[in-house]
């Protein structure tokens, strides 16, 4: 048992262990919570009540949570003293207890305390962070059709520029950094010719690393293969026309996960047009197959030509016979979207995506996006899951106008409490819950979030209100 300066762990309960990155739940696991900044005060009782009612009602008293305080954020400094945002406690309670479920922390912009959010990821490898985003019937959307979007998106969660290597644009160092780069760096680079960072520019590093890459697209492709129909569906989602060794990497490190290590479960999109164009017209010669997958071969140099007829060739002889014949139809499709592209994409052709599979700040950005059309931030849960624990929290932060006042909307924190007893197996207090959300909101007992989106305007319920609501609608 680890020793603690300021924590009591429960009395009672068992910690949860991992094997081969997979969690080993007791029926009493001990669980530490965040409570959060900013609306926390009000998010973490609303959620704590509707997951103890859900294991309940479901267990009967066989299973049950034991729940352990630990501190971060505001709430820490208060126990612990100025600047302990992050107490050791609280590190040393989530490596015991392997699985956490927390609300937000407040990050300052520009200066002050980097992100506590961002660092618990990086202290416990919390790689991936999924983000589902699915439509509850009745929820009022600025869309005419959020229905049609169903995705989850897989953000990896280490990397990229939130690794916070970055400099002030007065510090010493990044002048140095800057002629350093100026007058050895980019001169040695052919490709770079007169390029120059301007002086006085403060300076970020986005790091993205092949096993970093590798091994997030290996988990968003096996949440694909346990996907039915077209959602069996990851798409590698990068910038990678204009951050060629990040994102573009990230696109060519996915594919290469996709079809080696998943070539028999995997097939690429351009793989499936040459598949399909030779089931349409069998007997379809290679240089025909290669016309109609690369718009614009007939204008294209004679190398190109012959790169693209190679490419026909090389997929027909590695897995014609295996994936042929339709075969490829059942299987995980990957593909890959330009980020600016999806964003557009998941409100004009929803339906199509199903795991986007991001870099850490395009999976920021995307999961906003994605919630919004499904029905806001109040609605949209995430889990941070590495190989030896996962930190459960809602994707939007503190809203901090609306701390306090017992007005803010839970869904999202209750949902990602829905997602951390799914992770556990406790599937059937997970489905009570989804069952009393959906039916709250399709009797229109909402928080203000959804109740001003509605027509008409609905009578809004508290923050607490709603988790009654939930509770009172367990079982339908
Ligand atoms: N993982 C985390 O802990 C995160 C922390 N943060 C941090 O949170 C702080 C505040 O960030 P901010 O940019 O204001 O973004 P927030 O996500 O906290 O809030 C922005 C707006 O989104 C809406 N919203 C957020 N949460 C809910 C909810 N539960 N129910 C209904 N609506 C909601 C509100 O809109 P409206 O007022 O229009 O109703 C709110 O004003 C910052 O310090 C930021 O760094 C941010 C993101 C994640
Ligand atoms: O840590 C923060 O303050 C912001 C993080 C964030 O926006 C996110 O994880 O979605
Ligand atoms: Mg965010």
């Amino acid at each position: 048992m680890a020793t603690y300066e300021k924590l009591t762990v429960p009395a009672s309960g068992t910690a949860i262990r991992f094997e081969g990155g997979q969690p080993i739940v007791p029926n009493d696991p001990i669980i530490p919570f965040i409570r959060g900044d900013g609306t926390g005060v009000d998010i973490w009782p609303a959620t704590q009540r509707v997951l103890d009612a859900a294991v309940a009602k479901a267990y009967g008293g066989e299973r049950r949570i034991e729940w352990f305080k630990v501190y971060a954020g505001d709430e820490a400094c208060e126990l612990y003293g100025t600047y302990q945002y992050l107490p050791q406690d609280t590190l040393t309670a989530i490596e015991e207890f392997g699985v956490a479920i927390k609300g937000p922390l407040t990050t300052p912009i520009g200066g002050g305390i980097r992100s506590l959010n961002v660092a618990l990821r990086q202290i416990f490898d919390l790689y991936c962070c999924v983000r589902p985003c699915r439509y509850y019937d009745g929820t009022p959307s600025p869309h005419k059709r959020p229905q049609d979007l169903d995705v989850v998106v897989y953000r990896e969660n280490t990397e990229d520029i939130y690794m916070g290597i970055e400099w002030e644009a007065s510090d010493p160092v990044c002048i140095e950094l800057i002629a350093h780069l100026n007058d050895t760096v980019i001169p040695a680079n052919g490709k770079l010719g007169k390029r120059r960072i301007p002086e006085g520019a403060g300076i970020g590093i986005k790091p993205v690393s092949k096993a970093g890459t590798q091994r997030h697209v290996r988990k968003a492709i096996r949440h694909a293969l346990g996907l039915e129909g077209a959602k069996r569906h990851v798409t590698l989602v990068h910038k990678g026309n204009i951050m060629k060794f990040t994102e573009g990497a990230f696109r060519d490190w996915g594919y290469e996960v996709a079809t080696t290590e998943f070539r028999d479960q995997c097939i690429t999109e351009r793989e499936s047009w040459i598949l399909g164009n030779l089931e349409e017209k069998p007997g379809l010669s290679i240089e025909d197959n290669a016309r109609l997958i690369e718009p614009g071969y007939d204008s294209l140099t004679p190398e190109k030509k012959a790169a693209v007829d190679a490419e026909v060739t090389a997929v027909l002889d590695a897995i014609g016979t295996s994936h042929g014949g339709g075969q490829w139809k059942q299987m995980v499709m990957v593909d890959d979207r330009i980020a600016d592209s999806i964003f557009q994409q998941i409100q004009t052709r929803p339906q199509e995506y199903s795991v986007l599979c991001t870099l850490n700040l395009n999976g920021d950005y995307i999961s906003d996006a994605a919630a919004a059309v499904v029905g806001g931030l109040g609605m949209a849960p995430g889990a941070n899951i590495g190989d030896n624990a996962a930190i459960f929290e809602a994707t939007h932060g503190t809203a901090p106008k609306h701390a306090g006042l017992d007005r803010i909307n839970p869904g999202s924190v209750i949902l990602s409490g829905v997602m951390m007893l799914e992770y556990m197996g406790w599937q059937e207090a997970a489905d009570l819950i989804t069952q009393g959300i959906s039916a709250a909101i399709a009797n229109k007992e909402v928080t203000y979030d959804l109740a001003r989106l509605m027509e008409p305007r609905a009578e809004s319920v508290s923050c607490s209100g709603f988790a009654e609501a939930v509770v009172r609608h367990f079982g339908g």
